[in-house]
């Protein structure tokens, strides 16, 4: 059964006197974790200045995407916001540090908004995703407008991209994704 919650995949890595081994995706493993969507496409961002923040995004049915996001490179704070309509948690959030080091992986079921903040310069994200990229059914909601507890200091304005300065705010945003009855837990 497919989870349809977010949920922080923390995988081995196996040490040696070389360094260390580790399996990113296993479709075995990571089943038993309910991670059984099939995915089609392995993104990978750069972003060059500290602060910059990606999202929070998602792309609309038919072509939702599940994400599993690691950082490669530096670290970021990564989040999921509940947009599942009629959900009893819509608009509250997980977040997790990933980062090059811990090698912490965020798995993001559609229903919620992505989106991620790095805390250092030249962070390198990469996510595979269940659903080729859809530009038609981008959508997304403002970063600032879901209560989020970004790990920056208050004063800060983060790097955006023009497309994310204009997104709308949760309070406008109607969301069309479904509610299957799962209210958002803490990450395990
Ligand atoms: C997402 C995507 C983008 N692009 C092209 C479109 C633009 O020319 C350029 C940058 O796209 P965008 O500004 O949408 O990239 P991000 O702001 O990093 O968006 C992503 O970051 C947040 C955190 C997400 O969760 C989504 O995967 C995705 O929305 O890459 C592609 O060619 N394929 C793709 O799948």
């Amino acid at each position: 059964m497919q989870s349809t919650l977010p949920t922080l995949i923390e995988p081995r890595r196996h040490g040696d006197a070389r360094g260390w081994f580790t399996e990113v995706y296993n479709e075995a493993t990571f089943a038993e974790r309910g991670i059984t969507c099939r995915f089609v496409q392995d993104n990978h961002s750069m972003s060059a200045p500290r602060f910059t923040l990606r999202g929070l995004h998602f792309q609309r049915q038919p072509h939702g995407q599940d994400k599993l996001v690691r950082c490669i490179r530096g670290r970021i704070f990564d989040v999921a916001v509940d947009v599942r309509k009629g959900s009893p948690t819509y608009g509250q959030y997980v977040g997790a540090e990933l980062t090059a080091e811990n090698g912490h992986q965020l798995f993001v079921p559609v229903g919620f908004a992505h989106g991620f903040l790095t805390l250092e310069e030249d962070c390198e994200v990469t996510y595979k995703v269940s659903s080729l990229y859809a530009p038609d059914c981008d959508g997304g909601v403002r970063w600032d407008s879901c209560g989020i507890d970004w790990p920056m200091p208050a004063s800060t304005v983060p790097e955006l991209s023009p497309k994310d300065v204009k997104l709308p705010t949760l309070a406008d945003f109607d969301s069309p994704f479904p509610y299957d009855g799962s209210p958002l837990a803490p990450l395990a």
